[in-house]
């Protein structure tokens, strides 16, 4: 069977509008898809020309197929079942600077690109001491965006928009703050830091669609289906919100709304951010270690599963909606939006997936509504605190773990010592930035948690939602 080529579509191109660092599943799946709606409805007329922001990606495969690619769109959307499939056609070339840094650089000649967006991994928003201007390319992603903006402004043209996509808080402000650490360091002058910190609008972004990537459990039966081969499709959710947090011009630099697509332009994305982390990701988080000791795969095992769906129920519903600022229908509404997504039948979501790097993320997604749980009702929340012995126990290293060495070295180390483990991990202030034995009652909590976690995740799980541990 023929690979996808321009052959098997109308493969209409526009002019380069957009410079995109990253080609990953997540780009594809969300940004240059919804590049394409804005284009069949004749409201843009643009496509991206994506930086590589590392030496190995997808450029090459991607320049095999045409820089074509096809997005598979599976699953529930205001009671539709959608099941989709759409030739891609918004990538109009992949730059890899690592092999041609000049066409890089030269992306700062054209006048029509004025939108940069990013999604480089949360890794990729670095600052890395050593990273050099003379290096061909910088190595971090703000490194090579620094020498791209220092060569725009050489050339005294106008700034760009900068729309990070990184999960990471206030990506946009992460970004410009890096950048201009780098132009100080590389002595690039304060002209250059004026005309940045002016000519350039840097917005923070959130993002929201669940995109698993490649489907091979059925790419078989989908080659056969769409009679090509296709190794860069990518499976994606139907469900997408993109908040950005910058000018109302940027409705008519984007008009993706326009196009009938859920983005939102505010100027304050912090009550979206809020509930999207602590609503979708915190439940994501706290059912990986539970789900996995309990034999449970996927995110819609969990929610097939009566005693793993009355716990994300009675997670959303009594420790997570209680303890956010926001108004309480309009996040009970999400939970529940949340939940018919998580139960995507059409979606493979592996909760190893989810795993990657779980010690971070329940800091950031499920750490700050325990301590304002315990603030505001002077008790644990006793489902949050089963998720955190959960994650101990799974830290002991019965499963692969990935994570960063330094967080698989401390555990490993508390758990030569089960009886201290406890106490060990949260007095572990490289962990936590904070010293979480000093939370009252979290030490004593979570380690009878450990122990009901002996008698396996489900029977403590069971235990947790009779009320029975802490009534
Ligand atoms: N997949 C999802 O459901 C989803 C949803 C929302 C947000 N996200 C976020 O998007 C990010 C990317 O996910 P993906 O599914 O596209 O992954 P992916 O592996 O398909 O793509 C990763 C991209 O990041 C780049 N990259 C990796 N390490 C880097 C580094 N150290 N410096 C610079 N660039 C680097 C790669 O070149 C590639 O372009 C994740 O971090 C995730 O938090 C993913
Ligand atoms: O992408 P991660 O690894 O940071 O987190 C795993 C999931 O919680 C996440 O991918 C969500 O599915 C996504 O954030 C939905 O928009």
């Amino acid at each position: 069977m023929k690979k996808l080529n321009k052959q098997h579509t109308v493969d209409q191109r526009y002019p380069e509008k957009v410079i995109q660092f990253g080609e990953g599943n997540f780009m594809r799946g969300f940004v240059d898809w919804q590049l394409q709606q804005m284009n069949q409805q004749g409201l843009f007329q643009g496509s991206a020309v994506v930086v590589q922001p590392i030496a190995q990606g997808l450029g090459e495969m991607l320049a095999e197929q045409d820089y074509l690619y096809t997005v598979l769109l599976d699953g529930i959307l205001n009671d539709q079942v959608i099941n989709s499939a759409e030739i891609v056609s918004t990538v109009n070339r992949v730059i890899n600077p690592y092999d041609d840094y000049q066409s890089y650089l030269d992306l700062a000649l054209d006048d029509q690109l004025s939108v940069i967006i990013s999604n480089t991994t949360e890794a990729g928003i670095q600052f890395l001491a050593d990273d050099s201007l003379s290096n061909q390319p910088p190595t971090s992603f703000p490194g090579k965006l620094t020498a791209l903006l220092a060569r725009r402004f050489d050339l005294k043209k106008a700034g760009f928009t900068i729309i990070p996509c990184e999960l990471i808080d206030r990506n946009g402000e992460k970004l410009k703050e890096i950048v201009l650490q780098y132009a100080e360091q590389w002595g690039l002058g304060a002209d250059f830091r004026t005309w940045l910190q002016t000519e350039n609008t840097f917005c923070c972004s959130l993002v929201d669609r669940i995109v698993p990537g490649y489907p091979r459990e059925d790419q078989e039966e989908l080659q056969s289906r769409l009679g090509y081969r296709d190794q860069l499709m990518v499976k994606a959710e139907p469900f997408l919100l993109w908040v950005i947090e910058g000018p109302a011009s940027l409705k008519d630099q984007l008009p993706l709304a326009k196009a009938g697509l859920n983005v939102v332009v505010t100027d304050d994305m912090t009550p979206y951010r809020e509930r999207k982390v602590h609503l979708l990701n915190g439940p994501h988080t706290a059912m990986v270690p539970l789900g996995l000791l309990a034999g449970l795969e996927t995110v819609e095992d969990v929610m097939l599963d009566e005693d793993f769906s009355q716990f994300v129920d009675q997670l959303m519903a009594e420790e997570i909606i209680p303890v956010l600022d926001l108004p309480q229908s309009e996040l009970i509404s999400y939970a529940n939006s949340v939940k018919e997504r998580f139960k995507n039948p059409f979606i493979r979501h592996e909760l190893t997936a989810i795993a990657l790097n779980s010690l971070s993320k329940f800091k950031a997604r499920l750490l700050p509504l325990l301590v304002n749980y315990q603030k505001q009702q002077h008790t644990l929340p006793p489902l949050m605190t089963l998720a955190l012995a959960g994650l101990i126990t799974f830290y002991r290293g019965d499963y692969p773990l990935q994570d960063d060495q330094h967080v698989l070295d401390t555990f490993a180390e508390a758990w030569q010592r089960p009886e201290t483990v406890v106490p060990a991990i949260f007095s572990n202030h490289s962990l936590w930035e904070q010293d979480l034995s000093q939370l009252p009652g979290l030490v004593e909590a979570v380690e009878a948690d450990l122990s009901l976690l002996e008698k396996g995740s489900r029977a403590a799980l069971q235990t947790k939602l009779r009320g029975e541990s802490y009534a």
